[in-house]
């Protein structure tokens, strides 16, 4: 089905919620916050924004969406997880804490603060797949995952390249920090708050039916 201008929400339990309502109205669709199970219920698409994974899952189930959502994913509803989100649609991850879940989706494994105190954060321009135009995307890392394993049914969208933009060699060069199954979408970085909306654009087109 192909819907003219999607509703996608972004939860908003905790996280950069404003960058991303804004870059999703920038790029065409009726964004709106979601925080109840009737908001989550009326929505063509999610957004979990970036924040900590363990606190975002707590409020999951305090506020009564995990199961819903869970369910809504297993309908196919399309989801794009960014850093802490891109941790809750992973089907396992590592380096969580004792109690924490996810609530799944991708067949994927994701190491959790992956890229270690070093480069607690940093940004850098990296190619992804499906989007083309305008070169390579601006991206933040901030305290990011990587993705460790991905099963047959994920396709990788982006890397970290072998050296930085300075040509220095990069230590997690190659680890996967984009990838797409189905309907589903995740970055390790958070494009949201560095003013290039192109990943909010593929993930509208996706939901529009693309
Ligand atoms: N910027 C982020 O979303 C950081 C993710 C955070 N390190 C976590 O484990 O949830």
């Amino acid at each position: 089905m192909v819907v003219a201008t999607p509703t996608v929400g972004v939860l908003a339990l905790q996280g950069d919620v404003r960058e991303h309502l804004t870059a999703l109205e920038s790029v065409g669709a009726h964004a709106v916050s979601v925080r109840r199970p009737a908001e989550l219920a009326a929505v063509d698409g999610l957004v979990i924004p970036g924040g900590e994974s363990t606190t975002i899952d707590k409020l999951l189930r305090i506020f009564e969406l995990r199961d819903l959502l869970q369910a809504r994913i297993k309908e196919g509803l399309p989801v794009y997880g960014s850093c802490a989100g891109m941790i809750l649609l992973a089907d396992r991850i590592l380096d969580g804490t004792a109690d924490q879940q996810t609530v799944g989706g991708m067949d994927v494994v994701v190491r959790r603060n992956a890229f270690g105190r070093q480069v607690d954060s940093f940004e850098t321009d990296l190619d992804l797949v499906g989007i083309s135009d305008g070169g390579p995307v601006r991206t933040a890392f901030i305290r990011a995952p990587w993705i460790e394993e991905a099963g047959r049914d994920v396709e990788v969208l982006a890397r970290i390249p072998a050296v930085d933009t300075q040509g220095r060699p990069v230590a997690a060069a190659g680890r996967i920090v984009a990838a797409r199954q189905g309907p589903l979408l995740a970055t390790a970085f958070h494009p949201e708050i560095t003013g290039d909306t192109r990943v909010h654009g593929l993930f509208v087109s996706i939901v529009a039916g693309g």
